[in-house]
């Protein structure tokens, strides 16, 4: 469960922001909407706690990530939180598999190349595992790095713009991923995007 309550931020005394409150349960998917600079990845860096609010409360479950050190929010983040960024930022000297890897790295957890393996056959990549990631199209690495995001089986997937470079049939290949693996993790989606496509795919949503 993720939940936030009266978050703001600023970033100048001329670039201030109040975010809506989200709510989101476990299994559950919601979507930020909003045009390009209103906040979509301030908000979600926000809900990462990569960025610190002026005010306002992020609950995760039974924490509130507002209130832990910088060093606690960093373990919180690798073990709880997966992300799918705007830019999926792979070690591109490193193999797919070992960008998978990582996440179980930093999340100071065994390697786990049994479930590397099932997500990427999930995800429709198991032949590129031992590739580098800079060898893969666009789209595979869109689903390399939900494959990372859900490594760890976290409680909350957090997406940015995760379709905005793909075609319609990727798109909703692509959200479909995103639904199936935070269902059958239990955890709560939160997407943010300008892509008015998936609109229609989630009734939980609000514009920022
Ligand atoms: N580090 C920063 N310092 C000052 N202003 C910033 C900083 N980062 C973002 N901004 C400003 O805050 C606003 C919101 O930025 P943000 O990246 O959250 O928007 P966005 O909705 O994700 O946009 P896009 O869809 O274009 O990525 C923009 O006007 C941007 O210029």
């Amino acid at each position: 469960m993720l939940a936030t309550h009266q978050l703001t931020f600023d970033y100048s005394p001329a670039k201030q922001f109040t975010f809506p409150d989200v709510h989101c349960a476990n299994r559950e998917a919601f979507l930020i909407l909003g045009q390009s600079g209103t906040g979509k990845t301030t908000f979600l860096h926000l809900l990462a706690l990569l960025l610190k609010p002026k005010s306002g409360s992020v609950i995760i479950d039974q924490t509130d990530l507002t209130k832990l050190s910088a060093a606690e929010t960093a373990a919180f983040r690798a073990k709880h939180l997966g992300i799918v960024y705007q830019k999926p930022h792979f070690v591109s000297s490193l193999s797919v598999l070992d960008n998978l890897l990582m996440a179980n790295y930093l999340a100071n957890k065994p390697q786990d190349k049994a479930r590397a393996r099932e997500l990427a056959g999930q995800l429709g990549f198991a032949d590129h595992l031992a590739k580098k990631t800079n060898q893969l199209s666009q789209g595979e690495q869109q689903r390399v790095s939900i494959a990372r995001a859900v490594m760890n089986q976290p409680d909350v997937i957090l997406a940015d713009e995760p379709t905005s470079s793909l075609d319609d049939e990727n798109t909703s290949r692509v959200v479909t991923l995103l639904r199936q693996q935070s269902e059958q993790i239990g955890a709560s989606l939160i997407v943010v995007t300008h892509d008015q496509r998936l609109k229609d795919a989630f009734q939980n949503r609000v514009n920022l």
